[in-house]
């Protein structure tokens, strides 16, 4: 199979087309505010994109260039180390931070390796995705000894972010037509984690995909990809996948799942994947930002009357996680939990 494995290959109708269209990507946002009205600008051209790709860039979005050139150096120091050395930090039943090169998604494997590591430390989820078990795991994150400061650059990192997030989740809530601080109290104990990713070349590119596609299932992504390229969006119009070019030292800002669900379908969580290539290696640091995990993650009430009926059925965050977490990175039968699972009767 061209020199990877069976587990890589993608089924015919999901591996990548050599691209030949040319498009105007997502819409570029600056996030600098001057003048008066500055701030509502802002929100409504973030709310455009939200409705129609639910991805946008960001740029002059505060987060330190300094810091981010920092977090990809560890990162890349990290993934260069011999593969029983990353292994030594490598994820277990018990705890998923940490190393790991056998993801897969919609069960095939993904050609890449990643670190995850919790935003908050420790973080409080569900021991388990049954309904009737209220018992609370926590968890904390996994370190690798090399390279000696990654432990505290990915942390400093994550603290920028988060600031970032915390102010995308402000200019959403004001799009949509509520107050800054509508959504901020659902992240008291936020469950998120920042992922480093690594896709090495791939002699089949043709076969195989960095990542398969998916829709992120918490929030919001922030997520930073180097000058590389790869990452793919599908476009809600004609189901097109489109690619997203790289801006150096922008951040693209995908709406995931639960803000879907919050905005009863006015915001979408769009279908993304990532094809690789047989030259270059490829890095890329998205930040999910997740709900508390004891969060009741349904269609806002001040979004929903009698002509927009709710969407979709309350779901517990930490539930769901769990739920996909426990399957995600496992070649499972059936398909993992999906929002499409709680929609309502009234949506059809
Ligand atoms: O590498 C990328 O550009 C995106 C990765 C991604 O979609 C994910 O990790 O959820
Ligand atoms: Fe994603």
């Amino acid at each position: 199979m061209g020199g990877i494995g069976q587990a890589f290959v993608q089924e015919p109708e999901q591996r990548p087309k050599p691209s030949t269209i040319e498009v105007d990507g997502i819409p570029v946002i600056d996030m600098s505010v001057s003048g008066t009205g500055g701030i509502e600008k802002l929100a409504s051209e973030i709310g455009n994109a939200c409705r129609k790709w639910g991805f946008f860039q960001v740029i002059n979005h505060g987060v330190p260039l300094e810091l981010r050139q920092r977090v990809e150096k560890v990162a890349k120091a990290f993934f260069d180390l011999p593969i029983e050395e990353k292994r030594k930090a490598k994820r277990d039943d018990l705890n998923f931070t940490g190393y790991h090169d056998e993801e897969h998604t919609k069960n095939v494997r993904d050609w890449k390796e990643v670190f995850d590591m919790l935003i908050e430390d420790p973080t409080f989820l569900p021991a388990s995705p049954d309904p009737d078990d209220e018992e609370i795991r926590t968890y904390s994150n996994k370190w690798p000894e090399n390279p000696p400061e990654f432990r505290e650059t990915c942390q400093e990192y994550c603290r920028e972010v988060e600031k970032l997030a915390f102010k995308l989740l402000e200019l959403i809530s004001l799009s949509l037509g509520l107050p800054a601080n509508r959504l901020s109290d659902f992240f008291k104990h936020q469950t998120g984690m920042l992922r480093l990713n690594y896709y090495p070349p791939c002699p089949s590119p043709e076969l195989a995909l960095g990542v398969g596609r998916h829709r992120d299932g918490g929030a919001l992504t922030v997520l930073a990809q180097d000058d590389v390229g790869g990452l793919q969006i599908r476009r809600q119009s004609d189901g097109e996948w489109i690619p997203i070019k790289p801006i150096p030292n922008a951040y693209i800002i995908n709406i995931a799942d639960a803000l879907q669900v919050w905005s009863n379908d006015l915001y979408v969580s769009a279908e993304h994947r990532v094809v690789v290539n047989s030259e270059q290696e490829r890095f890329s640091i998205p930040f999910f930002f997740f709900p508390s995990h004891y969060v009741k993650v349904k269609p806002l009430e001040e979004l929903v009357n009698e002509q927009n009926p709710a969407m979709y059925k309350e779901y517990s965050w930490g539930k769901y996680y769990i739920n996909r977490t426990g399957s995600n990175y496992k070649k499972l039968e059936a398909e993992n939990l999906q929002i499409d699972h709680f929609k309502t009767p009234e949506s059809e």
